[in-house]
Parts: C-alpha cells; sequence; structure tokens
C-alpha cells in the first residue's frame, strides 16, 4: 500500500514527508523532486513570501544510489521564512519557546480556517488563545510544498512507466473558459507530441499557466488591476494524465472508483471548491448521444473516438487520457477589509491585512497535478503490486503487450 504524511508549519522550522510503499528501484534523485517544487512557486500573483523560499529537498532516507529501496522514504524542507523571515522568531516561537513579543491574531478571515480551526482545537479562549496563529501556520498551504515534494517521489515511477501527468490553468477570474472546446484543439496537439509532460512544459512558460498567449497577457492585466482594487482571485486549471494504463480502479466498490479518488485527492487541496471529471457540469446539460464516447477497434487496442469520459468508465481507467479540472476559490486575505469580529472582545471590526497572494491558481494547478499523479501511482501500484519496481514494469509491460 502507498500512502505518505506531512507534517510541519507554514512559519515553523520545517516540513518533513514520508512516502510509505513505494517499490524498490524506482530511479530518485533529490533534483527530480526539487523540479516539481520550482514549478510550484511559478505564477505570476504571488505574495512577498516567494521571494523567501528555495525550496530544495533533502531526502533523509529510502533512497540510496539515486534508487528507491523499498523503505520509507524520509523528507525534509526547510521553511526559510523560519531564520529570515521574522526577527526574532526561532527563539520564541521554537518547539521550547514562550511566544513572547509575538502579538497574537485575534481577528479571523472569512473564508480562511482561521476561526472554524480556532473553535475546534480551542484557539478561541484561554490558556491557548484567543490567538489564530497556530490555525493558520497548519492551514497555510505551505503544506503542498511538502505534498508535492512526496507525490513527486510517486511521479518518478509513474514516469519510467511511461505515464505523465501535467496541467494548465484555463480561467483566472474573469479571463478564460471552463469550456473545454476553447483550449481542446491546443492542449490535444501538445499531448500527441510529447503527452502531459510536453503539456506542462507549454503551460510552464506562460506566467500564469495558460497555454493561449493573448489570454495569458490579459489574465496578468487582470491580476494586477485585482491587486490594486486590493481583491483577490481564483480560477479553473485541467490536469491531463496520459499513458494510463487500462484497468486502474474498479466498479467493485464506491471508495476504489477512480473517480472519486482523483476528485477527493483535488478537494483535499486548500481552497479548492469543485471538480470535474472529464465533461463534469456538461455532461449533465447534454443528450447521450453527445456525451458517450463511441468505441473503436484500434489495431490490436481498444479506443474511444473522443473522450468526454475523461478516461474513467465504471470508475475505471479506460486507456483515454485521464482529464480532470479543479476549481479554486479566490484568496481570502484581502487587502480590502472584510466583516470579522475579534476574538478577545467579540467587538465587529474589519479583517486585517498582512502579505498574502492575490491569485495562486498556477501554483494550485502544479499541486493538482501532483496529486493526481499520486492516486495513479497507487491504483497502479494496488493492480500490479510493488515490491520491486522491476517487477511491476514486467507486469506493466505484460498488459501493454496486449493493448491495455
Ligand atoms: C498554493 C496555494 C497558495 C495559497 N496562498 C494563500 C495566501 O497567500 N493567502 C491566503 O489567505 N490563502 C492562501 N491560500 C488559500 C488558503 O490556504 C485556504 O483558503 C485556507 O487553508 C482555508 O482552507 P479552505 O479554503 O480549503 O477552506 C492558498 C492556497 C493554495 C493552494
Ligand atoms: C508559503 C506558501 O504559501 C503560503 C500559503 C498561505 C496560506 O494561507 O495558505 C499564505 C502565505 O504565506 P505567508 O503568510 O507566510 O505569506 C503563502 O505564501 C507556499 O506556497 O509555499
Amino acid at each position: 500500500m502507498l500512502r505518505y504524511l506531512t507534517a510541519g508549519e507554514s512559519h515553523g522550522p520545517s516540513l518533513v514527508g514520508i512516502v510509505e510503499g513505494m517499490p524498490a528501484g524506482v530511479p530518485l534523485t533529490p533534483g527530480d523532486i526539487d523540479e516539481h517544487l520550482a514549478r510550484r512557486w511559478l505564477g505570476f500573483g504571488r505574495g512577498g513570501r516567494a521571494k523567501v523560499e528555495q525550496d530544495q529537498v533533502q531526502v533523509l532516507g529510502g533512497v540510496r544510489f539515486s534508487h528507491t529501496m523499498g523503505s520509507p522514504v524520509a523528507l525534509l524542507l526547510p521553511n526559510a521564512a523560519y531564520e529570515k523571515d521574522r526577527a526574532g522568531w526561532p527563539e520564541t516561537m521554537a518547539v521550547g519557546g514562550t511566544g513572547e513579543g509575538v502579538e497574537p491574531v485575534t481577528l479571523p478571515r472569512p473564508g480562511h480556517a482561521d476561526l472554524a480551526g480556532a473553535q475546534k482545537y480551542g484557539f478561541d479562549r484561554p490558556p491557548r488563545g484567543p490567538d489564530v496563529r497556530p490555525v493558520i501556520d497548519r492551514s497555510s498551504a505551505r503544506e503542498t510544498a511538502m505534498r508535492v515534494a512526496c507525490c513527486s517521489v510517486a511521479r518518478q515511477m509513474l514516469r519510467a512507466l511511461g505515464v505523465e501527468v501535467g496541467s494548465h490553468v484555463v480561467r483566472l477570474g474573469g479571463v478564460g473558459s471552463d469550456d473545454p472546446e476553447a483550449w481542446a484543439e491546443r492542449r490535444d496537439a501538445l499531448l500527441a507530441d510529447g503527452g502531459a509532460r510536453a503539456l506542462y512544459a507549454e503551460a510552464d512558460t506562460s506566467p500564469v499557466r495558460m497555454l493561449d498567449a493573448d489570454l495569458s497577457d490579459a489574465a496578468v492585466e487582470h491580476v494586477k488591476a485585482t491587486k490594486k482594487a486590493g481583491d483577490t482571485l481564483g480560477g479553473v486549471y485541467e490536469v491531463v494524465a496520459t499513458g494510463v494504463p487500462v484497468g486502474l480502479g474498479s466498479y467493485a466498490q464506491g471508495d476504489r472508483r477512480l473517480g472519486g479518488r482523483l476528485a477527493g485527492a483535488v478537494l483535499s487541496i486548500q481552497a479548492q471548491k469543485a471538480v470535474e471529471v472529464g465533461d463534469g457540469w456538461r455532461a449533465g446539460r447534454r443528450p447521450g448521444s453527445e456525451v458517450h464516447d463511441p468505441i473503436t477497434r484500434d489495431g490490436d487496442r481498444w479506443s474511444r473516438e473522443t473522450n468526454h469520459a475523461g478516461g474513467v468508465e465504471g470508475g475505471i481507467s479506460n486507456g483515454m487520457p485521464i482529464v480532470v479540472r479543479g476549481t479554486m476559490k479566490p484568496i481570502p486575505t484581502l487587502i480590502k477589509p472584510l466583516g470579522t469580529a475579534d476574538l478577545e472582545t467579540g467587538e465587529a471590526q474589519p479583517t486585517r491585512y498582512e502579505r498574502s497572494d492575490v491569485t495562486s491558481v498556477p501554483a494550485a494547478s502544479t499541486v493538482a497535478e501532483a496529486v493526481v499523479a499520486w492516486e495513479i501511482a497507487v491504483a497502479l501500484v494496488e493492480r500490479y503490486g510493488g515490491d520491486t519496481f522491476e517487477a511491476l514494469r514486467e507486469r506493466v509491460e505484460a498488459d501493454r503487450a496486449r493493448g491495455l
């Protein structure tokens, strides 16, 4: 069984991660992980923290001679912010510190985890509060850096099997579209050329990870204007996986269905509010004759004329590219104040602004890539078994030889 856990606070010393169940023999270097960590920082609209962090992972266990060993892969990612950002913090906010001199935060932000988290863990009242800092520190999407690192281990396994996962942003606030027909031609040309890796490489050349140059320019202007207005933006992105074998997931139990697992993974990312698989919402508006993909026999392979299903039928991968779209809400920290109330006094107050992203949709798209890759890897190891990578690959190749 493949699984991972992350730990660590956004303004603590480090993030840590453990990836358990990776087969022995997967090629892996720290650079393979750093590639995706750097991609997570791409994207116009991020705030001051982007200038502080230089994410470079340390691999502390589970890898020797640039290959996994079947033992847990242990990862460490120091937070540069801990030392660089706030003078005096490391001492007073350390595990054994007193918090002295660090002002508590008592104005919870609408849309962030502040209030619900403080109520849940008792930081809304003495003796632990009122102070939402501990909530901010773990609910922060800083955690996605370690998630990307953990999932990158799985991506290396997938890559060695010819499976790639990529993404691109299709809407930033009011700019872009939710209709896949608007970008299908460009996307499919890239996929035909170099699979999902070509898709993400092309998206990475845009400051907002959009494929269309005019839209990309318009989105940058939209982010600038939104920032000037003291506001924030959400958006929509699409994740595509290519080279996925037939037969991952199952209809046999609800929790084994691939669509649910992919959707759950995307919604597990901070600030993600909706997911579509294939045609998604549009499938509900169209007759069956325009939604179901005609089956064809292509040489020794079964195929589909179209891919409205997004590569998943009956909760199982069907060999077509897997297509998932996610919607991210706007960032909850705004320069323009929102209404809140002070945890100490209950008095109505406007929110207070500290540095923040204006939009993080481009970053979120890379995190979604990572978690989609992870779910595909989990389903792949479930189907093919995974003590050694060589045995896994042999089984995948045997299936491929019979057209799966
Ligand atoms: C990559 C990424 C970066 C984010 N950056 C910020 C940020 O700078 N400021 C902020 O208030 N929220 C940011 N968020 C959103 C919050 O993390 C998120 O809204 C919060 O954890 C509450 O969780 P929820 O939105 O899932 O309810 C970011 C989210 C992601 C995925
Ligand atoms: C640190 C990251 O994102 C952070 C996510 C985040 C939030 O509230 O989710 C708030 C901001 O952190 P800070 O308050 O330190 O500026 C973002 O920068 C990261 O992506 O690595």
